[in-house]
């Protein structure tokens, strides 16, 4: 049979094992801060739940120190999923939590030495910590990865409490150890933890992947969307308008004679203006609205919902203010204007491509015909 002593021995090796799973993920998702707190707040507890169990090791390292060593671990994990959610756990709240463990287990430990005490303390106070974690994340919503760290925190909360429930009706502290209950906790809270720490790298990898998703779908300059996001994007918004029987224009605005600021200023220079500009055309998107860059000085605006008057309007509006703006670099100050081409869906049809090849060649008229000027195709 297993005895408690394997039971335990089985518990540290998971928590080791699911140390080392949490730095293996971190090596793989640009070992983002939560990680590396989760696998130090594991280890941790690893540790700390080997020394309140090993013969041998004198009362103040074991019961008291070893508690605080639990305690402040899973202050880590409380700290790395306050980071993960964007909040902040000061290091503080990560203190008081360690004190506490030390002081109320050197006060059952050395002054008032009581094992029931200290282990219906160690039970009640490990679940609310853990519990702490999944109301953490809980609130923060989704559910990949995060309902099976909220069950894990959950259940692992619900042994430990069950145990320190126990502890505080048991008649003889001496036979605790051996009772079910305990045995049955050492059991759970292996596989508890299991959980928590894939729901935990789940959690991690999806954010990651969603990262690597925007930026693969965003130009790195200007912050707009990259060719691949208009075209995964674009062609969205236009199953939309057309669904809901709405116009969809497309405004093609191409800065002029780019390569004279870029000669004449230098690069950067120039990489400030095509931000400038983005930054002009974001002011003018709705929420349903799409902003592209397509190419080097050239931009892409998709409305929804609006027809060939209506986006003129906006075109004109544009090039005005650009035209009207300084781009004020250091000491240089820099003016540009823009060429820009109107289409709408009710004279092209709603096929993005089609649209957008019809707004350059009205982009191209505009740049043809004196440039600083807005065509409609
Ligand atoms: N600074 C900077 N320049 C870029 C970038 N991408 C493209 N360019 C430059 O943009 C310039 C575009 O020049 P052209 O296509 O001749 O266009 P233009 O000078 O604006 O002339 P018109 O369009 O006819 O008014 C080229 O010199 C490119 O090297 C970029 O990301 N940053």
């Amino acid at each position: 049979m297993l005895n408690l002593d394997t039971l335990l021995l089985v518990q540290v090796c998971v928590t080791l094992l699911t140390t080392a799973l949490l730095v293996a993920s971190a090596c793989y998702t640009g070992s983002p801060p939560e990680l590396r707190w989760w696998a130090l707040g594991n280890l941790l507890v690893s540790v700390g739940l080997a020394m309140t169990n090993l013969d041998g090791l004198p009362v103040v390292l074991s019961m008291v120190v070893g508690y605080g060593v639990i305690a402040f671990g899973l202050g880590l994990v409380l700290r790395g999923l306050r980071v993960h959610c964007s909040d902040t756990l000061s290091w503080r709240g990560v203190a008081v939590i360690t004190v506490l463990a030390l002081l109320v287990s050197a006060y059952f430990s050395l002054i008032v030495p009581s094992l029931r005490a200290r282990l219906c303390f160690s039970g009640f106070y490990f679940a609310l910590l853990n519990w702490l974690c999944a109301v953490t994340i809980a609130r923060h919503g989704g559910w990949r990865g995060v309902i099976i760290s909220v069950i894990g925190f959950t259940v692992l909360g619900l042994a430990l409490f069950l145990r320190g429930v126990h502890m505080l009706f048991h008649g003889d502290p001496a036979d605790v150890p051996s009772s079910l209950v305990m045995g049955a906790s050492m059991l759970v809270i292996p596989l508890a933890q299991v959980c928590i720490a894939f729901g935990l790298i789940l959690m991690v990898m999806w954010r990651y992947a969603e990262r690597l998703r925007r930026l693969s779908t965003l130009d790195a300059l200007t912050g707009a969307l990259n060719r691949a996001g208009l075209e995964i994007h674009g062609k969205r918004v236009a199953l939309r308008a057309q669904r809901g029987r709405r116009s969809l224009a497309v405004i093609m605005i191409d800065v002029d004679f780019f390569k004279t600021i870029n000669d004449t200023y230098g690069h950067p220079v120039g990489d400030e203006v095509l931000r400038h500009l983005a930054g002009i055309l974001k002011l003018e998107l709705r929420p349903y609205d799409l902003l592209a860059r397509f190419g080097g000085e050239e931009f892409v605006l998709v409305l929804d919902g609006s027809d060939l008057a209506a986006a003129t309007k906006v075109a004109e509006r544009l090039r005005a203010r650009i035209e009207l703006e300084l781009v004020e670099i250091d000491a240089l100050s820099v003016r540009y204007t823009a060429s820009v081409g109107v289409v709408s869906s009710d004279q092209h049809g709603y096929d993005l491509i089609a649209l957008i090849s019809a707004g350059d060649a009205a982009m191209y008229e505009a740049k043809r015909t004196g440039r600083n000027r807005v065509i409609g195709g």
